[in-house]
């Protein structure tokens, strides 16, 4: 290539990778090189084989822009264009609502033209060809719109006779909708341009049997897009408007139809993250295609050929669409525990935990090098298959439970015993056998079993049968992620009452964690982690004062120590100040917020207590 369009392709290379650009702006870098490599090839500055191969990179980047559903990198937006045309303006709104009202419509210069050439001429305002297009007939104009209302009338539906638009009369169902009758003729009257769906005379709600009118465009009942869109599905208005939600995000045409086709397998569990089960699917229209940005346009609306292979291979899957596994369970189980799958809360980091460094090193060698090389970590070298996390209250036994489920890559599942025994009660059994089958397809998978004492506590004559019978099945689940090798399923467990675990439950946690009170350079990690976030004016030795006076405090205590500080300057604003206080001028946190905290502040760990978990920590647990 030439110099000049070396530097305006490097100039738009920049762009893209700078990650400054909008989406737009990427699409247009790309659809330039596109445009760069097909006049390089024409010119003969590139090779065919380059040209193609270079064709094949960016068609591919332009592609996945276009396709994206990621509102920060992708533009998969098909409606957008369309309501940016409607209203002038773009909405990011789901729940859209159009400005356009009678008033509106009818001051439109374009429609104040069309109204006075009907009343003028008394004949059709509309051209002819724009007629068969909003009813879907093939153009026989030129070839530039053949493609066009190809597209529109798979969409639409079968063609209509023209006099049916023309003639408002003519319309069985005497609709007021835009595409079969936009215009009045008459002086306009008002009248609501989306009507009510009550004001849909109920012989205009054609049923499947309805014949070629289930395809005829009829009164928009709402002004909301997603509901609008659903009066041109094969189903009719009259379906639509039963299954349009108020309030309901916009949904692709596409999409819609594959949660219809869930609906018709409802049967099946439908969240799908279970290998074997149908993934959910993505919204992504046309994704996955290979387009570039000339090849021929793909309708986000299902064509009636796709449709019916996709209901062909439906039910030809569908024997195979659950896991062999799964089988003998309920979908609503499954559905319960696959909701159970800890994904909220803000992502933690190995460093927001303070200290722990033998307990960290030691959760990393379990859990995320095998993961990384289970090639290394097999036979002797194996995980081991169940890990309890025991220690006082508050010293971040959960955090670390958080930790590994961002941090470690498997499928993790949080299970509490309160959802095995309360939500399913006498079924907790079932539950925790379906927990262990899911996460045995989802292979490596965590299960984090929060306060494990509750579910796993020693087995007494007294207790009641069903408890008994999660436990019993819970150590056969154990067991069985044991012994069979290959199977790469943690457990792990968290309790601030080892001492009540069943024997069991104990033998097959093989490595017990101890996860002490924070030592003093753990406590300084703390503060200065929170105060980090805060305006304070904390000095080093002010600092080293505070670790020094919370010797004894747990993890969960420091926090509540900083908090309180960080209150101190809120409680120095003068009551008649505080309605009118910016929050610039508030004070900064000084050491007398700390001084003034610690009278309030104790530590919630007795030293007694501590004893019992270390001389239970030299008895069983596997630290130094
Ligand atoms: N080591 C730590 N580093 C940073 N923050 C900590 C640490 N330990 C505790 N915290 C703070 O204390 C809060 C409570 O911790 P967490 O819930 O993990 O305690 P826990 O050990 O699970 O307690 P419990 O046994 O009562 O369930 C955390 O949200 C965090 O703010
Ligand atoms: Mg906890």
């Amino acid at each position: 290539m030439s110099g000049a369009h070396l530097d305006e392709w490097q100039r738009r290379s920049f762009d893209i990778s700078s990650g400054s650009c909008t989406p737009e702006q990427t699409a247009d870098a790309y659809r330039a090189h596109i445009l760069s490599i097909q006049y390089a090839w024409a010119s003969s500055q590139l090779s065919q084989a380059g040209a193609a191969s270079l064709l094949r990179t960016y068609s591919e980047r332009y592609a996945a822009v276009l396709d994206s559903d990621d509102s920060r990198t992708g533009l998969n937006n098909y409606a957008e264009s369309a309501l940016h045309l409607a209203r002038s303006q773009r909405n990011h709104s789901d729940k859209w609502e159009s400005s356009l009202t009678v008033e509106s419509v009818l001051e439109l210069p374009c429609v104040q033209r069309m109204i006075q050439a009907g009343t003028e001429g008394g004949g059709s305002p509309v051209a002819p060809a724009d007629v068969n297009i909003s009813v879907g007939q093939e153009s026989r104009g030129s070839s530039l719109s053949a493609p066009f209302t190809r597209v529109r009338s798979e969409a639409i539906g079968p063609p209509q006779p023209k006099t049916e638009v023309n003639n408002s009369a003519s319309n069985p169902r005497g609709s007021e909708g835009i595409s079969s009758n936009p215009l009045p003729r008459a002086p306009p009257r008002p009248q609501p341009l989306f009507s009510h769906p009550s004001s849909v005379p109920p012989q205009g709600n054609p049923g499947p049997a309805g014949g070629t009118q289930n395809h005829q465009p009829c009164s928009f009942p709402t002004s909301n897009p997603s509901k609008r869109k659903n009066f041109y599905t094969p189903d009719g208005g009259g379906q639509a408007a039963a299954d349009s939600r108020p309030g309901g995000a916009f949904k692709s045409a596409r999409e819609q139809f594959i949660v219809d086709q869930q609906k018709k397998h409802s049967h099946q569990p439908q969240r799908g993250a279970t290998p074997g089960m149908e993934a959910p699917v993505k919204k992504s229209l046309g994704a996955h295609r290979p387009r570039g940005a000339f090849s021929k346009f793909v309708s986000p609306l299902p064509r009636q050929e796709e449709e019916e292979a996709v209901t062909s291979r439906n039910s030809n899957q569908e024997p195979q669409i659950l896991d062999e596994r799964l089988k003998n369970f309920e979908p609503k189980i499954i559905e319960l525990i696959m909701s159970e799958i800890m994904d909220h809360g803000p992502p933690v980091a190995w460093d927001d935990i303070a200290g722990l460094e033998f307990a960290k090193t030691t959760i990393k060698e379990i859990v995320v090098w095998p993961m990384l090389r289970p090639d290394i970590f097999t036979g002797l070298r194996g995980p081991p298959k169940g890990i309890l996390l025991f220690g006082p209250p508050g010293t971040g036994k959960t955090l670390i439970g958080k930790c590994i489920a961002c941090q470690s890559g498997a499928m993790f599942f949080s299970i509490s015993a309160s959802s095995l025994t309360s939500k399913w009660v006498g079924e907790g059994e079932k539950m925790v056998r379906a927990l262990f089958t899911i996460a045995r397809c989802h292979q490596p998978a965590v299960v984090f079993i929060d306060e494990i004492d509750s579910l796993l506590s020693q087995r007494t004559d007294g207790e009641h049968d069903s408890s008994r019978r999660i436990k019993t099945e819970f150590l056969v689940q154990l067991d069985g992620a044991t012994t069979s090798a290959e199977d790469r399923v943690l457990v792990v467990g968290a309790t601030n009452r080892p001492q009540d675990l069943d024997e069991a439950a104990r033998r097959r946690l093989v490595k017990r964690l101890y996860i002490p009170l924070p030592e003093a350079a753990a406590r300084r990690q703390i503060v200065t982690n929170l105060m980090a976030r805060e305006k304070n004016q904390l000095k080093e030795e002010e600092l080293q004062s505070v670790v020094t006076a919370t010797e004894g405090f747990s993890g969960a205590d420091m926090t509540h120590l900083c908090r309180e500080a960080a209150l101190g300057p809120v409680r120095s604003i003068h009551l008649s100040d505080i309605a009118t206080i910016t929050a610039e001028q508030v004070r900064p946190i000084l050491y007398g917020d700390f001084q003034e905290a610690l009278r309030t502040v104790r530590p919630s760990v007795s030293s007694k207590d501590l004893d019992l978990y270390m001389e239970w920590n030299k008895t069983f647990g596997c630290g130094r």
